[in-house]
């Protein structure tokens, strides 16, 4: 297998390499655009640091840190620098933790202030409610101070602090918002943390820089400041890529430090490149060139592929016209790769809200999606939330595990997550008897997820009150008070509140209780990523060779992402690009970036599919914008005749 490291330097690669051989080492920022390989580069710079100072940082028991967006591409890093213990790759979560966990005194104390500050805010909101204001929601109110009122006190007992999947301060456990507050406090306040972390990671490079939290990108600034010349950060990014609220977009450069550009795409073929220049023209006009090439009796060509837009009337059914468009794009491009059901075409939708009708959890999708705040949503999208964990790790698979009648698997499910098999719980308990009742439990589980009646709210009951499942605090929390789940769906407040802690979620998970526990399986199949859906922000970093993307605002979030204002007037979109440009991030400038992201994820086939109520219109305003050719753009008449 072919390594990234081996393939040849680009140019990029070797200013990089000379930023990392200076006396000092130069602080850089890459800018390369979607397909360039940054990856790569990242990989290579590791690779010199290794070469050029790893000598005398093995003798300083230093090593190089490689902050990555996700676990995964952290394991893929590693393996790509053979494991080598001079590189310590993580995400940013877990490299502040490393270098905070040390620091225990400081922990507590940082933990004592904010539980305080969080005190002083529920008190303020109190005293600023309105007349109108609800008293289950001066109630709610009321117990969340209570309960950090108790977690103060639990905090002044721990011993040591750790950090876990969701916080518990009483037991000493922080979670992922914890630390990266935790660990910014500590690199903008305190002269000694950060001398310590520069001593022992000289070299600290980020990627994906244009997600990075902005908190972070300050912190590490305020590193290099401090400790310049013995303390090298290299950012790798790519600010038109930046599409999460929370990033930190472009990283703008310090005096001292260079500004390196990779220009190359290696990943999109010809028409596609074209499109995705197009696009970003009307952005920071950063170029690409080269495209997908493949090696054919001649050597090595360049890939012509498809990039075509359809635009077509909002009042079509989406699922037909996206396959009679698979089977069009089949038939004109000779690949039957187009039509072939799964996984050959990846259909990136702007809110999973489409596939989530269609399959049938369309109220958990709303439940966990509307109002809501980032995580909630990313956590429901992908499977990994709080609210949705006991159900995807327990209750479907033993369902499941009793249904074919694997007894074996059950008793696993039961073991890992019943506190009333833990051995404490034990003491005293003829474990047949508790056996006997756990059995029954499960089967009156099974029983009710087939009653059309049955909630997901009736559900968590069940596994609570029966000790079937042991939730965590916050899943404990919701229950208390599940059974004023109607009331506090009506309650206006809670639904219309702003996303944040406390209230917010509350209302979710009120709706989420309310929904049939029937959708609970249909969710399960899409979240274990038997669909060929995904969502235009989940592809970052991806490559497929055949890409649809659906622009569709009846499915999409008007507030922040509107494709139709990329396809605006030129009047319209000249007022929004000075707005952008004057500093004013809008919808404009958000929806080019996304749909820049999403057209260079392909790699030989591309197709816009645009929903709209004016398709006469937008097809001249499409043409207009130079982003395609008015011979690739089509509309509803030329799928006529497909099935
Ligand atoms: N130097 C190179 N020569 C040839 N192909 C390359 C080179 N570097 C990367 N590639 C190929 O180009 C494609 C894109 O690389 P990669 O996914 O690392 O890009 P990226 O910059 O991370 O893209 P994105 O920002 O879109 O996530 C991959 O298929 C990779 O194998």
């Amino acid at each position: 297998m072919s390594r990234r490291i081996d393939s040849p330097d680009t140019d990029a690669d070797r200013e990089i390499h000379t930023c990392i051989a200076a006396t000092p080492p130069q602080p850089f920022v890459v800018r390369a655009g979607a397909g360039s390989g940054k990856t790569t580069s990242l990989i290579k710079a590791l690779d010199w640091v290794m070469s050029e100072h790893g000598a005398s940082m093995r003798a300083k028991k230093q090593k190089v840190a490689c902050i990555t967006y996700t676990d995964l591409a952290a394991n893929e890093i590693l393996a790509d620098v053979n494991d080598d213990p001079l590189v310590h790759v993580s995400t940013i979560h877990s490299f502040y933790w490393s270098i905070a966990k040390t620091f225990q005194a400081d922990i507590k104390v940082w933990l004592q202030n904010d539980i305080r500050r969080r005190i002083s805010e529920l008190e303020e909101a109190f005293e600023n409610y309105s007349s109108r204001v609800r008293q289950t929601t001066r109630d709610r109110n009321k117990a969340d101070q209570e309960r950090y009122g108790r977690s103060l006190e639990a905090v002044a007992g721990v011993r040591t602090f750790n950090y876990g999947v969701g916080s518990d301060y009483a037991k000493g456990i922080l979670g992922h918002e914890d630390i990266l507050q935790l660990a910014d406090f500590l690199l903008q306040n305190r002269p000694l943390f950060r001398r310590v972390v520069a001593l022992n990671y000289p070299f600290v490079f980020i990627d994906e820089s244009q997600d990075t939290f902005p908190g972070v990108v300050k912190s590490f600034k305020e590193v290099e400041a401090q400790m310049r010349g013995k303390f090298c950060l290299g950012f790798f990014g790519d600010p038109m890529q930046s599409i999460f609220m929370r990033g930190a977009g472009d990283i703008t450069l310090e005096d001292h430090w260079r500004a390196i550009t990779k220009p190359e795409n290696f990943r999109c073929a010809k028409q596609i490149l074209d499109v995705a220049n197009a696009v970003r023209a009307q952005g920071d006009g950063m170029e690409q060139v080269r495209g997908l090439h493949e090696r054919g009796d001649g050597g090595l060509k360049p890939v012509e592929g498809s990039a075509r837009m359809f635009v077509l009337p909002n009042t079509l059914n989406r699922t037909e016209a996206l396959a009679r468009v698979r089977a069009w794009s089949s038939a004109t491009n000779n690949d039957e790769g187009w039509a072939t059901p799964d996984i050959a075409v990846k259909i990136l939708v702007i809110v999973h809200r489409m596939a989530a009708n269609r399959l049938g959890f369309g109220g958990i999708y709303s439940a966990l999606n509307d109002k809501t705040s980032d995580a909630m949503k990313q956590g429901m999208q992908d499977g990994t939330g709080w609210p949705v964990r006991p159900f995807l790790n327990f209750a479907l698979p033993i369902i499941a595990a009793v249904n074919a009648g694997n007894e074996f698997a059950a008793m696993n499910l039961l073991r890992e997550f019943s506190p009333r098999l833990a051995p404490a719980a034990l003491t005293g308990q003829r474990a047949v008897d508790v056996l006997r009742e756990l059995h029954a439990a499960v089967l009156r589980l099974v029983a009710m997820l087939d009653e059309a009646g049955t909630t997901i709210g009736d559900i968590a009951l069940h596994l609570c009150d029966t000790g079937l499942f042991e939730f965590d605090v916050r899943f404990a929390r919701v229950l208390g008070f599940v059974r004023d789940v109607a009331d506090a769906v009506q309650e206006p407040e809670a639904a219309d509140a702003v996303p944040a802690e406390g209230l917010s979620s509350d209302a979710a998970m009120a709706k989420f209780f309310n929904c049939s526990a029937q959708e609970l399986w249909p969710y399960e199949r899409y979240v274990s990523e038997g669909s060929p859906y995904a969502t235009q922000h989940g592809v970052k970093g991806a490559q497929f060779e055949r890409v649809v993307v659906v622009m569709d605002e009846e499915e999409s979030d008007y507030r922040t992402y509107n494709y139709e204002r990329v396809f605006a007037s030129a009047e319209a979109r000249a007022a929004d690009r000075a707005r952008a440009l004057d500093g004013d991030e809008n919808t404009w400038s958000r929806t080019l970036r996304l749909l820049y992201v999403c057209c260079t994820r392909a790699q030989r086939g591309l197709v816009l599919m645009f929903f709209v109520a004016d398709p006469a219109t937008t097809l001249e305003n499409v043409v207009a914008s130079g982003i395609l050719p008015r011979s690739a753009v089509f509309t509803q008449e030329v799928l006529a005749g497909w099935p």
